[in-house]
């Protein structure tokens, strides 16, 4: 069974960037395959991890729910909708050397998604059983999770940016996973875009008052905020980047 680790915080705090750094790593450290899923409408892992995605799982459910309806049913003669279904998410999935990549895409729509959206589960489910690791970009709501979309979440990695709101925020999304009755092993925070790689004691205190346990904190650098202008994946980033090498220190001392 997978382990499933969970990447959230606030949208803008670097979470993207630090879990696709995380997904890098992982397979450098040889513990692919991993299976890298977006689980964020707003965010872009594939760029990160420098891949194109053409389906997203989002589109195949929105595709499925109005298959009955369209004057032209995408479903062929013969084949029922949970065959086509699993075809479909099949082909959403983009497979790379180490990592395969799922990309959830929006989750809202009209219509009713509970068929497709337990499909969806029955897949994530068989997936959990063909890859040692699973990480899950989040967005701040943990709605896959708290749907029950995902399997299951041994490991949470709550991303903050250097700001008390920030943290709060983490706080929040701390609860969450409390209320989701899941039990991860490990749920702990980074502090991402540290100036100097330094907290200030306002910080500390508000990560004291929410309880929070802290992983380690990553300095603010202008080369990773360079690439994401330029749009190339911060896979590329050289090996002494200091970004890449204090995440590299957190995930040494997680258990995994
Ligand atoms: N340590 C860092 N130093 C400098 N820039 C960073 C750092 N981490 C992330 N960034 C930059 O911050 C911006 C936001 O990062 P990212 O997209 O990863 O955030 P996010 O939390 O996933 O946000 P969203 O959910 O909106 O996608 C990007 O331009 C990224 O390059």
């Amino acid at each position: 069974m997978a382990h499933v680790i969970a990447v959230a915080g606030k949208g803008g705090v670097g979470k993207t960037t630090l879990c696709g750094m995380l997904i890098q790593y992982l397979c450098e450290k040889g513990k692919g395959p991993i299976l890298a899923v977006d689980a964020d409408a707003n965010s872009n892992l594939n760029e990160v991890l420098g891949v194109e995605v053409e389906t997203t799982l989002g589109d195949v459910r929105e595709e499925i729910a109005r298959a009955e309806l369209a004057s032209e049913n995408p479903i062929p003669a013969g084949m029922s909708k949970a065959d086509y279904a699993e075809r479909r998410f099949e082909d959403a999935l983009v497979e790379d050397d180490d990592f395969d990549l799922l990309v959830m895409g929006r989750t809202q729509g009209k219509g009713c998604y509970c068929f497709v959206n337990g499909l969806l589960q029955t897949q994530l489910a068989k997936y959990q059983n063909n890859y040692p690791y699973i990480v899950v970009d989040n967005e701040a709501g943990m709605e896959h999770i708290s749907r029950g979309v995902l399997p299951s979440m041994q490991t949470a990695i709550l991303v903050s940016d250097c700001s008390r709101r920030g943290v709060q925020a983490v706080g929040r999304i701390a609860e969450l996973i409390k209320e989701c009755d899941m039990h991860p092993d490990t749920v702990g925070l980074i502090i991402n875009r540290a100036p100097g790689g330094k907290l200030n004691d306002g910080i500390k205190e508000e990560i004291e008052k929410q309880g929070l346990h802290l992983l380690g904190v990553v300095p603010q650098d202008e080369t990773v905020y360079e690439y994401d202008c330029e749009g190339k994946p911060t896979a590329g980033l050289p090996e002494d980047n200091p970004v890449k090498m204090a995440l590299r220190e957190i995930v040494d001392k997680l258990v995994l």
